[in-house]
């Protein structure tokens, strides 16, 4: 299993190489790539870790060796936000960034799994896609993510502190996008929870936002970094397991055709062709329902930012 992660010097990008590091199946090859000249240098250090993962650092002449022939390709490169900022405010910088290094994935690893972490993911994905269906690989987008698995642990977490549960048993289904209104945390299907109205409203907007309490705490020293690189981690052993032949379902932002929008985070069964299968988020309560309707305007102008950029 060789796993290249695009902007591995960064906050995202140090805390998942060491995640992965420590967590890969042995045997597995972990390829760090960054424009930033200090990337050998993370990846010398991560060598040091006594684990049967080969740990190799590429600078920013060398993206064709650090993807070639990758079986997953995780990018978090470019640029995080600010107090103040919103995350398409970062589009006009990493939009470039994302697109460049799609062509490079295009050229050295067409059949990798490809989770996208940049922002603004609801976005950067179909970036992604378009520069996947101008060379002919698309194939209906199976190996596209946006990795919106930050917002499902934040959910866990939230919801236990709120009902008391221990974290590790609490499920929370997160669709939609990855920005604001457009998470939509579905607290009706979390078996065993009592909520009020009140708990509800709370916890979706804090879910909905928790990004920005990063960015506010940080105050003006980025966003999540940590948790997300636990995030993403998390998300990267899916796909290995998946590509391992086991069964497993995680969520993530893929294209869906017939779906609410164009992209959407679902459930969906992962395996050796990427997404196996889209499945169903189940039945949604009232107030789920006008919020998702209410997004949609918001997630469909993101989408088609990002269309347009890529075929501009
Ligand atoms: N999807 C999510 O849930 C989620 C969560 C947190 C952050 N993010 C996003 O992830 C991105 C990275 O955040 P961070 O905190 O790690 O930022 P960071 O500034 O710490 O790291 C970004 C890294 O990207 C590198 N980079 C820039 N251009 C590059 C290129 N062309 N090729 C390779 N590497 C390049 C930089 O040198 C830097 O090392 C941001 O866009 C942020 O908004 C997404
Ligand atoms: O909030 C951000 O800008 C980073 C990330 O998308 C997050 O949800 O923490």
């Amino acid at each position: 299993m060789k796993v290249a992660v695009l902007g591995a010097a960064g906050g995202i990008g140090q805390a998942l190489s060491l995640l992965l590091k420590t967590q890969l199946p042995a045997g597995s090859e972990l390829s760090l790539y960054d424009v930033a000249p200090v990337v050998p240098g993370v990846a010398v250090d991560l060598s040091h870790i006594p684990t049967a993962v080969d740990v190799k650092g590429f600078g920013a002449d060398d993206l064709g060796a650090a993807l070639k022939d990758a079986d997953i390709v995780i990018i978090p490169a470019g640029m995080p936000r600010k107090p103040g900022m919103d995350r398409a405010d970062l589009f006009n910088v990493n939009a470039g960034i994302v697109r460049t290094l799609a062509e490079g994935i295009v050229a050295n690893c067409p059949n990798a799994m490809v989770g996208v972490i940049t922002n603004p993911v609801n976005g950067t994905v179909p970036i992604v896609a378009e520069v996947f269906k101008k060379a002919g690989i698309y194939n209906e987008g199976r190996r596209i993510f946006g990795v919106t698995t930050l917002d499902v642990i934040r959910a866990e977490t939230f919801v236990a502190e709120n009902q008391g549960f221990n974290v590790a048993d609490v499920k929370v289904p997160v669709i939609g996008g990855h920005s604001g209104t457009t998470i939509l945390p579905l607290l009706s299907q979390v078996e065993g929870a009592n909520f009020s109205d009140e708990d509800i409203a709370k916890l979706t907007d804090r879910i909905q936002n928790a990004g920005t309490e990063v960015v506010n705490a940080k105050a003006g020293g980025g966003s999540a970094t940590l948790s997300m690189g636990a995030a993403a981690a998390r998300f990267c052993l899916s796909l290995v397991k998946g590509l391992q032949g086991e069964d497993v379902v995680d969520y993530a932002y893929v294209a869906v055709d017939g779906g609410d929008a164009p992209y959407f985070a679902h459930p969906v069964r992962l395996g050796k062709n990427g997404v196996e299968e889209i499945l169903s988020y189940g039945e949604l309560s009232a107030f789920e329902t006008k919020a998702k309707e209410d997004m949609l305007a918001t997630l469909n102008k993101d989408i088609q930012e990002g269309v347009d950029f890529a075929n501009g």
